[in-house]
């Protein structure tokens, strides 16, 4: 009998491969860093080829080494960066643009006309605003590019689809093109109340209907992968964005329930249940999951630069060998830093919205040096979750703790800070890996291992605890400070 689900992976900075077994303990995992490209400046991307051999290798490599057989794997279950968007040609499966990734901002500008002309029928319809973040834009950069490229896709020769769609593309050689809920609730053309793409959206964005994926439950039969991959077909049944995956991994099933997740970016999501909420202080309604038909939703704040500040720190100023360095460098420089940074790399995401805004370090005096550095770098995580938690707050969501998870995690120095910023008791995922157990979950659920949601509670391990100590006065005067500096910045 079939007794373990491989859950994949494909984050932003890495793929990885877990296998689970029916208690759904990670058994083994394999691991492959991604390169991102930076070719223009606000311009990411990343190599689809890449992508798809990095998930490839994580799963061959993981049977090999844990010497697991296709035959013993009940489900593959996907979890994936979302936003980031492909295009490729149907007849050959290459792509024809590296993949225009999620922090991408070449399309700023036409992002600002459109906030002008039509950000609340798109708020009103999927959830999201006029920001480069988001799919359609991106397509129809792509879309603008060739001259025949229009009458190629409205004749059915192209594909489009964010990463789990390319993936089950490659999985099935080319049978399956479709997408699931909560990835299509990220690409601006998906009716999260219809449930179906939006005939105006498309429209509006002059997007052929033929280039899009049909959009299936969460948990379904959502494929087979070719035999030639693995030895035998294994069934793909579950996917969701990596968030949404968190957000269920995280055991956040019921509303008013949060998660924040620490990887490249950040993601502070709740559940809002079968709610749509209207935020009123730039926050984003999206789907959470959706299973037999029935959608959960939920509230996000979305930041783009958490992990990918440190990457900078390691790849760009050269000031640490690896992440874990900041954690040490950090721990020699009190409240009192002057130094504060701006980690506007790619923008800012909520609750500011300003695509065009760029980084800035304040305050260096002669004694700044690496340590402040680090120790601002992530400060600055955490005084962006406190910007997040305060537009929560203020659209009316109670907030008591946040279950947080994701690479950063492993930083205590970090969540320390973190529950000093927020002033909230930060419960630490004891599974660093809260978005791969989602959606191994997720596949459990529709094999029928676990009938109920409510299973996952029990399959949780209990979390560390970090509660404030920095003192509500003094928490005060750092925040203050931290919204000044925004504000220069943006002014
Ligand atoms: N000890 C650490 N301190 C700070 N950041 C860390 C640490 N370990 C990993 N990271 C950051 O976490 C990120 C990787 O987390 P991960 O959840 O794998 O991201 P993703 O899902 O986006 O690929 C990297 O950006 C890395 O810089
Ligand atoms: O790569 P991550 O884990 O930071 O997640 C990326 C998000 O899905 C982008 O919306």
């Amino acid at each position: 009998m079939p007794d373990y689900i491989i859950a994949v992976d494909q984050g932003t900075s890495s793929s990885r491969a877990i296998l689970y077994n029916r208690q759904l303990q990670p058994i083994a995992s394999h691991n492959e860093e991604l390169a991102l490209s930076y070719p223009h400046s606000g311009w990411v991307e990343q190599d689809p080829e890449a992508i798809w051999q990095s998930v490839l290798n994580c799963i061959q490599q993981l049977m090999r080494q844990n010497e697991i057989k296709a035959t013993q794997v009940a489900a593959l279950a996907l979890t994936n960066q979302r936003e980031t968007t492909l295009l490729w040609d149907k007849a050959t499966g290459k792509a024809l643009y590296p993949a225009i990734v999620w922090q991408d901002r070449r399309t700023a500008d036409q992002c600002v006309e459109l906030k002008q002309s039509h950000e609340a029928i798109l708020r009103q319809k999927t959830g999201l605003l006029a920001d480069p973040y988001f799919s359609a834009t991106k397509l129809q950069w792509m879309l603008d590019q060739q001259a025949d490229i229009r009458r190629r896709a409205g004749a059915g020769e192209l594909c489009f689809g964010t990463i789990d769609c390319f993936l089950l593309w490659r999985l099935t050689a080319g049978k399956v093109h479709a997408t699931e809920a909560s990835n299509a609730s990220r690409t601006l053309l998906f009716n999260i109340h219809q449930q179906q793409w939006d005939p105006e959206l498309l429209s509006l964005f002059n997007i052929p209907a033929a280039l899009l994926p049909q959009v299936c439950d969460s948990a379904a039969e959502l494929g087979i992968t070719m035999p030639d991959l693995f030895g035998h077909p294994i069934p793909i049944l579950s996917i969701l964005g990596d968030q949404q995956a968190a957000l269920l991994g995280q055991a956040c099933i019921e509303p008013g329930m949060l998660k924040s997740t620490y990887g490249t970016g950040c993601f502070a999501v709740v559940n809002t249940g079968k709610q749509v909420l209207n935020s009123q202080h730039q926050l984003l309604s999206t789907v959470a999951w959706r299973i037999k038909g029935e959608c959960t939703y939920a509230l996000e704040g979305s930041i783009f630069m958490a992990g990918a500040t440190v990457q900078w720190l390691r790849d760009k100023l050269g000031i640490i060998r690896q992440a874990s360095d900041t954690e040490t460098l950090a721990k020699k420089v009190s409240y009192q830093q002057s130094e504060l940074l701006i980690p506007a790399f790619t923008g800012l995401g909520a609750p500011h919205w300003q695509p065009k805004a760029q980084a800035a370090l304040f305050g260096l005096t002669r004694n700044s040096g690496r340590e402040e550095i680090c120790a601002a770098a992530l400060r600055s995580v955490a005084y962006q979750t406190q910007d997040l938690l305060q537009a929560m707050r203020k659209d009316g969501i109670e907030l008591s703790d946040i279950r947080v998870d994701g690479g950063m995690t492993t930083n205590q120095w970090f969540l320390q800070a973190l529950a000093d910023l927020t002033q909230t008791k930060v419960l630490s995922s004891k599974q660093p890996d809260a978005t791969a157990f989602g959606t191994a979950f997720l596949a459990a659920y529709q094999l029928g291992w676990y009938p109920q949601l409510s299973a996952i509670n029990t399959l949780r391990q209990k979390p560390t605890q970090f509660t404030p100590e920095l003192s509500p006065h003094q928490q005060a005067i750092c925040y203050q400070n931290w919204c000044q500096t925004i504000n220069k910045l943006l002014a």
